[in-house]
């Protein structure tokens, strides 16, 4: 058999925490990480080379704990220990699978997971293994979109892939607006103009500098990370 022409060499998908969270009201579900890392374990097939970097909203949000008056910057660093915990649960779930995941953390915590070495992150890479980035940025005041972008530059992916909760970036937030209309394309400028709240700013200019496309699309979606791989039409695409 012919091997299937990806559209992509090497991705740098980010995965929501809340997409962990399946119809539960917080945490990892099951079913759910197990049908993500099914998803992903058939486009690792295709020959992609995969990187991931996990949110961390199903567990804990630093906005939300700042908002209840405790200090910004702690309530941060509690959102990226919440990603180090997703992204072990990921690993496992991708191991047991049948897949080799390997999770780098952008803070030391030497006893569980390995620090992140971008070196030693490309050799993963270049060996087929699965890499989870854990603990974002490793800096308060980011968000785990910002981390995928700049991983994503890092590692020369030659696209950032935004799993989240809905199909595409809209003209309006669709969650709000239901006369909001989907973009199939749409430029990072004018996305940034726009004020469009589907990535923050910080994650949008980094990606635009590095003339890194971003694609939005939703995790929910059966088969749509394998149709954005194959370069088929799905989500939005944010071009330079
Ligand atoms: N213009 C827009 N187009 C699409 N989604 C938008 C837009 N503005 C706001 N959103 C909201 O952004 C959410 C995705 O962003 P975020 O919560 O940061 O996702 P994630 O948890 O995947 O990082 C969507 O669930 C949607 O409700
Ligand atoms: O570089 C980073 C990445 C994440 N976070 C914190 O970790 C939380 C979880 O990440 P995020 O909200 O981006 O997760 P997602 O929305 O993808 O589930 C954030 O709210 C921040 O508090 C941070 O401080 N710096």
């Amino acid at each position: 058999m012919a091997p299937v022409q990806t559209a992509h060499h090497r991705i740098l998908l980010k995965l929501s925490g809340e997409a962990l969270m399946g119809d539960d009201a917080y945490g990892i579900n099951h079913a759910t990480i197990q049908r993500i890392v099914g998803e992903i374990a058939e486009v690792t097939r295709l020959g992609v080379e995969l990187a991931v970097v996990i949110g961390g909203g199903n567990i804990f949000r630093g906005v939300a704990g700042g908002s209840v008056g405790m200090d910004r910057a702690t309530a941060d660093y509690m959102g990226m220990l919440a990603t180090v915990m997703n992204a072990l649960a990921l690993a496992d779930t991708m191991n047991k699978a049948g897949l080799t995941a390997r999770v780098m953390s952008a803070i030391a915590i030497e006893q569980v997971v390995e620090p992140y070495v971008r070196p030693k992150a490309l050799q993963y890479l270049e060996e087929g293994k699965v890499v989870v980035f854990a603990a974002g940025t490793g800096n308060p005041f980011f968000t785990t979109d910002t981390a995928a972008a700049l991983r994503g530059a890092e590692i020369g992916a030659d696209v950032v892939l935004k799993a989240t909760k809905v199909d595409g970036v809209y003209t309006a937030d669709p969650k709000k607006d239901p006369t909001a209309t989907r973009y199939h394309r749409i430029s990072f400028d004018e996305a940034m103009a726009r004020n469009l709240g589907i990535m923050d700013a910080t994650a949008f200019a980094l990606c635009r500098d590095q003339k890194l496309p971003i694609k939005v699309f939703s995790i929910f979606k059966a088969g749509a990370l394998r149709r954005v791989v194959l370069g088929e039409d799905e989500g939005t695409l944010v071009h330079v």
